[in-house]
């Protein structure tokens, strides 16, 4: 009995998650942002309701209750206009940033205006117990509130079936011109859609409050479960939110009750994750499917480290901090320098890897945590050690935290990593057992070879020390970004199909993407814990401050190694303190100060303060040199010509590819049907047929990124059927998109070498101390030096005409010096003259280099001038194999090119039996 009671509470709170997960999903319908700052807004209902209106005014509940809706209405449909309107063309990134520069700007008025105590509040919905027999009675607010949930998703799912603007708003998150096109204003549609949204997260904040208490952060992740819910309607189907809401609720009302004695303490905030990581375990894909928009990404630094402006600027700041600054101050560099290296730790993550974790803090939280534990309690062991098991720790923690990542990414990455933090605070920061809970663990001071820097007793030793520790992370990570795996992880970053056609482990590229953010992050987190001789995790590492490391290295430069220190100014312990001691108390307000200069900063220069000053570096370094220096271009001669000495062509192993009975589906759909090919070392086989024939679905397959229902694959004697597409690539396997699908963030040069370079996993951690950037391999010279490249090497993909951007994607596949190379449409776009060189040199690729090359076009002449044999397709199935001019003759294939049948071309061709150039 007492489950089905504990069931129907569970209703209420799972419907304040419906109704917040509802404005979500709307928001997100109508504009393709994923609102993080939705919490803030059921804040600042329930605070203008409860707090302002009702208590203060005291204004009755129906006046109150309008106008705090209408007034956070009001708020949402300016956010969208005033910030939201002007990222429309950023990164998807940027957007999800901005909604949390929101919710910071958000709790900072929130916490200046009514504080951050917890506040309880009065019932709104009509109270009373409904007596269900049996022992079981039902609140009546509960099912009030049950009643609205179900209500507003029928209204939602009617409005997005029915009303015309419902559906123009559906269409708009996916495409903005299209519902132009139609006569609507997508920008209006979205602005709507956030008001509404606000409204409704004012309506839930109002409602839930008197269960669950006010304060400022509370309901800020109460907005977890609510994603947790849109995720499970897949930010579409509102049916499935109220289903996924509901579901929350009753097993957080479970575990509070009956299943208290089983699971650990904390163990209800912890629900929303774990569904959300089995929503994505179900969900997620490993690799995103073709056709998966490449979304633009803020821009990256080189890495370089200019030696002659990083060493007077390091010896400047040791020389001030030792002799110059006071105490006060250096304890504000200190926090800086600390708070730098864990945002650092974001560099890699987010900058590098691509992969948005709104949970660095709890990764910091778990290196104090090994590191204390280490150093305090029974072991008092030195703070060095705490220091390597911190990073160690939390690195293998980082592991753990890639995993859903391998089946997910962007938006619903920081979904799950948000959860994540919350978990790990009330699972393990919380627990008194693992942590000391309030008391937290008691720490000796820390030495460094024997020399005692007690931040509290000498705070500018302290401050010295982790400066140093931030230089040297610095240069490890600049370091790495410009060695081979910090190509690797760019490329993953910037296209997982195109990383995994070049070799690239993605898998392991991620995992250890995590793994070395992490170590950073757990090393920053040592030195944070250290700050105070009893280290207290529950207050020191909250998913707030995650939500701010992320926010803040945005502002610096999420792309650049010096970014972080840049934002790390911004941080509540930051400049504003000492200005706030020193000049004006501005204390109170420096989170709002950062918030709305975080805001400020996306607008008007989204890849962060960094990128301004390397930009204006650039330029000024220009304007010193007046033209080209030197030196450089020295450098760069030396570089062309070291790489044309090795253009010589050596030809390939020669290695035969084998399909045997090869069929593929998309659900329904037979996109090919027991397809054989043999493709002989030194021989061009073309494959062609009409649109939609199967052509790329055969690359896709044959290279791994499609699994196939029948079928085999070999290379040479090996069976690769089931590999993954990485592996096929090492085996010798290598292929071009027709979508280019080049990794637009690094240079010409980088993307060859990125393909080229042994893919050996010791690099990444070698590079870090000596990153190399190896000359080209014989087979990458060739290819710069036969497809004419040399002049573009040192230029971005997108500063190059398209043309030669093809010619790229073509050399960037044959770099590795592939025994199979599948061309997928390379001539698409390009001019008769260009086609022809291209079959010439595509001709070459089997000729001089002995590959055997597959060779999917539909430019008719060049098949027939390059290929020694052709496979005619025809909705997935083989209609033809033979030589060219066998096939320019055969009636089946002109039939399937005109769209006739065989006897009326067969006729066709007796009256003329000219072959038609065109097919
Ligand atoms: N991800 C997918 N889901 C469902 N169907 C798909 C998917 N990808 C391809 N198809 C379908 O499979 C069939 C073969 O498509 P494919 O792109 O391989 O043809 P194609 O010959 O390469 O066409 P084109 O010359 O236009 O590039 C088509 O009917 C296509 O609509």
């Amino acid at each position: 009995m007492t489950w089905i009671q504990y069931v129907l509470l569970g209703l209420g709170m799972g419907s304040a998650y419906v109704l917040l997960a509802q404005g979500i999903v709307s928001i997100y319908r109508a504009s393709g942002v994923v609102n993080f700052a939705h919490g803030g807004l059921a804040m600042a209902g329930a605070y203008l309701y409860h707090v302002e209106f009702r208590t203060t005014l005291g204004w009755s509940e129906v006046p109150s209750f309008i106008v705090a809706v209408l007034a956070v209405t009001l708020l949402a449909g300016l956010i969208h206009p005033l910030v939201m309107r002007p990222l429309r063309r950023s990164a998807a990134l940027t957007q999800v940033i901005a909604t949390l520069g929101i919710l910071i700007v958000l709790q900072a008025i929130a916490s200046l205006r009514w504080g951050t105590a917890l506040v309880s509040a009065q019932p709104v919905l009509p109270s009373g117990s409904i007596h269900l027999g049996n022992d079981l009675v039902l609140p009546a607010d509960r099912l009030w509130l049950t009643a609205i949930a179900v209500l507003v998703t029928a209204a939602l799912y009617l409005y997005g079936q029915r009303a015309l603007s419902g559906i123009a708003a559906r269409a708009g998150a996916e495409n903005q011109r299209s519902i132009s096109a139609l006569g609507w204003s997508p920008d209006r549609l979205s602005t709507t859609s956030w008001a509404a949204g606000g409204g409704l997260a004012a309506v839930a904040g109002i409602l839930v409050t008197p269960y669950s208490g006010l304060n400022i952060t509370v309901l800020t992740f109460i907005v977890i479960a609510a994603l947790a819910a849109a995720l499970v309607g897949d930010f579409s189907n509102y049916w499935l939110v109220l289903v996924g809401g509901l579901s929350i609720g009753i097993v957080r009302s479970l575990i509070a009750g009956p299943l208290e004695q089983y699971v650990p303490t904390g163990s209800e905030d912890a629900v929303p994750f774990f569904l959300i990581l089995i929503m994505m375990i179900i969900r997620g894909r490993g690799i995103p499917m073709r056709g998966a928009v490449a979304d633009r990404l803020p821009s990256l630094g080189s890495g370089r480290i200019r030696l002659g402006l990083a060493i007077p600027a390091a010896v400047v700041t040791l020389v001030l901090v030792m002799f110059v600054f006071s105490d006060d101050w250096n304890i504000t560099i200190g926090v800086m320098a600390m708070v730098s290296i864990i945002m650092v730790s974001v560099v890699v993550l987010t900058g590098f890897t691509g992969q948005l974790s709104l949970a660095q803090y709890a990764l910091a939280g778990f290196g104090g945590l090994f590191g204390a534990r280490i150093a305090g309690g029974a072991w008092h062991l030195p703070f060095s050690v705490a220091l390597v098991v911190g990073t160690i720790g939390a690195a293998v923690c980082g592991v753990i935290l890639a995993l859903p990542a391998l089946r997910t990414r962007g938006v619903n990455l920081a979904v799950i990593t948000l959860g994540m933090g919350l978990a790990v605070q009330s699972l393990i920061f919380n627990n008194n057992q693992l942590t000391g809970g309030t008391a937290g663990v008691r720490l000796d001071p820390p030495t460094v070879f024997g020399h005692n820097i007690d931040p509290i007793l000498s705070p500018t030793d302290y401050t010295v020390f982790t400066l140093i520790c931030l230089i040297v992370v610095m240069v490890l990570v600049a370091n790495m970004r410009r060695g081979a795996s910090g190509r690797r992880l760019i490329a993953v970053r910037t296209n997982e199909r195109a990383a995994s056609a070049l070799g690239i482990d993605v898998v392991r590229a991620k995992i250890v993407g995590f793994a070395i953010s992490s170590g950073i992050a757990g090393f920053g987190g040592v030195l944070w814990a250290y700050q105070y001789p009893n280290v207290v995790l529950g207050t020191g590492f909250q998913p707030m401050d995650s939500i701010n490391a992320v926010g803040l290295t945005v502002a610096g430069g999420l792309g650049w190694v010096f970014g972080p220190a840049l934002g790390s100014g911004l941080h509540p312990g930051g400049i504003g303190r000492v200005i706030s001691e020193h000049v004006v108390a501005i204390e109170s307000y420096i989170p709002l100060v950062g918030g709305v200069a975080l805001l400020l900063i996306l607008i008007t220069h989204p890849d962060g303060q960094a990128s301004v000053i390397a930009h204006g570096g650039k330029r000024i370094a220009k304007l010193w040199a007046r033209g080209p220096k030197a030196g450089a271009s020295d450098a760069a001669a030396a570089d062309r010509e070291r790489d044309e000495r090795l253009g010589h062509v050596d030809p390939v192993e020669p290695e035969t590819l084998s399909v045997r009975g090869l069929g593929v589906r998309y659900g329904g759909v037979v996109a090919l049907d027991g397809v054989d090919l043999q493709i002989e070392p030194g021989s061009v086989i073309g494959l062609m047929g009409p649109n939609g024939a199967g052509k790329t679905t055969f690359i896709d397959a044959v290279t791994g990124f499609v699994r196939p229902v029948t079928g085999t694959i070999h290379i040479g004697g090996a069976e690769v059927t089931r590999r993954a597409a990485w592996r096929r690539s090492r085996l010798g396997m290598s292929r071009s998109f027709q979508s280019l699908e080049l990794i637009d963030d690094i240079t010409v040069r980088e993307n060859l070498l990125a393909a080229a370079e042994e893919q050996n996993g010791r690099h990444y951690l070698t590079d870090m101390i000596w990153p190399r950037k190896p000359p080209f391999s014989a087979a990458a010279a060739a290819a710069v030096r036969e497809f004419g490249l040399a002049e573009v090497l040192d230029r971005m993909p997108s500063e190059i005409p398209y043309g030669t951007r093809r010619l790229v994607a073509i050399a960037r596949a044959v770099a590795s010096s592939p025994s199979i190379l599948l061309l997928d449409e390379p001539g698409a776009g390009l001019d008769e003259t260009e086609s022809a060189e291209l079959g010439r040199l595509v001709r070459g690729l089997a000729d001089r280099w002995g590959m055997s090359v597959l060779l999917v076009e539909h430019d008719v002449r060049m098949l027939m001038e390059t290929c020694d044999r052709i496979l005619v397709l025809d909705f997935g199935e083989p209609i033809f194999e033979g030589t060219p001019s066998e096939v320019a003759e055969e009636p089946a294939v002109l039939a399937a090119y005109l769209g006739r049948s065989e006897a009326d071309v067969a006729a066709d061709e007796q009256t003329d039996p000219e072959p038609s150039p065109t097919l």
